[in-house]
């Protein structure tokens, strides 16, 4: 399966009804601390959303959701694979993401068998309180010769600036949240990304 290079991740569903229609291919819904119902009620409008616009929605955590909802991707960190039902996913045909720090976790997602491999954070980031320092480049490299097949997704710290190092090391795909969510100007900032990542669509 092929990645789209560049991976937009929003927090709300208004957000992404803002960026897709940029010309966003693939963007993951990672909704923190909301009650279970509005979870609901933003992942239906999303699919709905990136339904017209063509666009693949990852919904991120909420797999049970992703499955009574009937959308067809999830992204998985270490804890929510402990929870997550994986033959009932791939019964139903979903396919799934997998976030990886280090090699035992890496080892432990791909025999899973995922649909691709994230591994974070390549920069420092701003986003969350993380137990892992930067990954670096050399991080990415080894990834991908381990990962073999498996598609590779980068996250953590990217700017379009980055992204010539970042895929030059072997990453298929570039994800995101912060450096777009607190652009000045978000739309302008998705379609420089749009822009920088053309060139790595295979
Ligand atoms: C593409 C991508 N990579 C990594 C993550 C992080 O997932 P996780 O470790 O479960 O952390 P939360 O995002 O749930 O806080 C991701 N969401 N997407
Ligand atoms: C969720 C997550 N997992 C690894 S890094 C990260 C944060 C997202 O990256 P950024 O906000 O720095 O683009
Ligand atoms: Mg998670």
């Amino acid at each position: 399966m092929t990645l789209d290079p560049f991976y937009l991740i929003v927090s709300h569903v208004s957000q992404l009804e803002l960026l897709v229609p940029q010309g966003v291919r693939l963007v993951q819904l990672r909704i923190k601390g909301q009650p279970g119902e509005e979870v609901r009620r933003q992942i239906r409008r999303a699919r709905d959303f990136c339904a017209v616009h063509r666009a693949q929605l990852v919904v991120n955590d909420y797999w049970q959701a992703a499955l009574d909802l009937k959308c067809r991707f999830v992204h998985l960190g270490q804890e929510d694979m402990e929870t997550a039902d994986f033959a009932a996913l791939r019964r139903a045909g979903v396919r799934f993401g997998l976030s990886t720090h280090d090699e035992e976790e890496l080892d432990r997602a791909l025999a899973h068998d995922p649909a691709y491999v994230a591994l974070g954070p390549v920069y420092p980031t701003l986003l969350k309180k993380m137990k892992w320092g930067p990954q670096g480049l050399d991080r990415v490299r080894r990834w991908k010769a381990m990962a073999g097949d498996t598609p590779l997704v980068g996250i953590g710290g990217l700017t379009p600036e980055r992204l010539p190092g970042l895929f030059e090391a072997g990453a298929d795909s570039a994800a995101v949240v912060t450096d777009i969510a607190t652009a000045t100007n978000p739309e302008a900032r998705c379609t420089e990304w749009i822009k920088a990542t053309r060139a790595y669509v295979k």
